[in-house]
C-alpha cells in the first residue's frame, strides 16, 4: 500500500503498519512536506521503511491501494490517477466528493477500472445502520450536528469569508446550517464526516448539517439523527481531539486503521 499525507492521521496509520496492527506492507509514502515524510520513515526499522517519494504519481507503482490522509485538494489530485493506475483508494478527505463533478468522475473511473473507493466511518458512528436503512428505500431524513471547540474550526473558509470571529464567543453558537454539499466545501478540514454520512444514506444534497462552536466543549462531538420507515437512529460520539491537530478526532485515525486491518482479516464484523 501507499500513503498520501504524513500528518496526524497519516502518522498513526504508518505506525499501525510499522507495529504489525495492519498485516500488509506500506511501501511508498508522499507528503509535500519533506520533513513529515522523513518523520514517517523514522517510525520504521531501516530495513522495513517505506520509500519516500517526491512526486505523488510514484505512489502507484507496485501497490494495490493508496491511502489519502492529506486534504481535499489531494483527493482531486490523486483519486482518479490512482484508480486509473489499478489502485483502490481509501479517502479520509471524503468531503472533496461534495463537488459533484469530481464525485462522478471518481465513481465512473472506479467502475471502468474495476477498482474500489473506500470511505471509512472516520470520526462518526452509525454508518452501518444508516447504510442498512438506506437500502430499504424509505430513509427519509438524515442530519448531523457537529460541535467543536472554536480551536477545532479555526481558519475554515466559511468563517473567514463571512468574517465570523470565534474568539469572541462565550457560549455555544450555531455557525453553519445547510446541506452536506455546502458544509464539506465551507469547512473542508472539519466536516468530511458529513460526506461519509451522505454516501451511506440519502446523498449530500438531502443530508443536513449543523455546526456548533462551543468554547466550553473540549471534545469533537458528532450527533446523527436519521428517520424513516425502519424507525429512527440516533448516535453521538464525543471524540478526543488529536494532540497534533485539534480539528481531527483521534477516532478518525483509528477508524482508517481498522478499515485497513480488516481488509485482510478472516472475520469481518459490522455491515
Ligand atoms: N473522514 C474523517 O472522519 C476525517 C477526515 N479528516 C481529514 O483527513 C485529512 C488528514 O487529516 P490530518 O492528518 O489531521 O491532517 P494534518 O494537517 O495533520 O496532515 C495533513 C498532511 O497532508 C499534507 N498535505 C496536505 N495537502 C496536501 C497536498 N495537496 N499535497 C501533498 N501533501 C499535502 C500536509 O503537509 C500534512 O502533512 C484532512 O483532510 C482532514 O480534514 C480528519 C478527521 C476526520
Ligand atoms: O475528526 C473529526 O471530528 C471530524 C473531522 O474533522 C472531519 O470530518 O473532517
Amino acid at each position: 500500500m501507499s500513503l498520501f499525507g504524513c500528518g496526524t492521521i497519516g502518522t498513526e496509520v504508518a505506525r499501525a503498519f510499522a507495529d504489525g496492527t495492519i498485516n500488509a506492507d506500506l511501501t511508498r509514502i508522499y507528503d509535500r512536506n519533506a520533513e513529515k515524510r522523513q518523520s514517517v520513515v523514522d517510525e520504521f526499522p531501516v530495513d522495513d521503511a517505506p520509500k519516500p517519494v517526491d512526486d505523488f504519481t510514484d505512489l502507484f507503482e507496485g501497490v494495490d491501494l493508496v491511502v489519502e490522509a492529506a486534504g481535499q485538494s489531494a483527493v482531486a489530485d490523486v483519486a482518479v490517477p490512482s484508480l486509473e493506475s489499478g489502485c483502490d483508494v481509501l479517502l479520509l478527505s471524503a468531503g472533496a466528493l461534495a463537488a459533484s463533478e469530481l464525485r462522478q468522475q471518481v465513481v465512473r473511473t472506479a467502475e471502468k477500472e474495476g477498482q474500489v473507493v473506500h470511505v471509512p466511518s472516520g470520526a462518526i458512528a452509525g454508518l452501518d445502520a444508516v447504510k442498512a436503512a438506506a437500502l430499504t428505500g424509505d430513509l427519509e431524513t438524515v442530519s448531523l450536528t457537529t460541535t467543536k471547540n472554536p480551536s477545532g474550526l479555526e481558519g475554515a473558509p466559511y468563517l473567514v469569508e463571512n468574517d465570523i470571529d470565534l474568539s469572541a464567543l462565550d457560549s455555544a453558537t450555531t455557525v453553519f446550517e445547510g446541506p452536506a454539499t455546502e458544509a464539506a466545501l465551507a469547512f473542508p478540514s472539519n466536516i468530511n464526516v458529513a460526506m461519509a454520512l451522505s454516501l451511506a444514506g440519502i446523498g449530500p444534497d438531502e443530508t443536513t448539517v449543523r455546526i456548533v462552536a462551543d468554547p466550553e466543549e473540549s471534545n469533537n462531538v458528532h450527533h446523527i439523527e436519521a428517520t424513516g420507515g425502519m424507525g429512527s437512529i440516533e448516535t453521538t460520539v464525543r471524540n478526543v481531539p488529536s494532540p497534533t491537530n485539534p480539528k481531527t478526532s483521534y477516532l478518525a485515525a483509528v477508524s482508517a486503521i481498522e478499515k485497513l486491518r480488516t481488509m485482510g482479516a478472516t472475520v469481518r464484523v459490522g455491515t
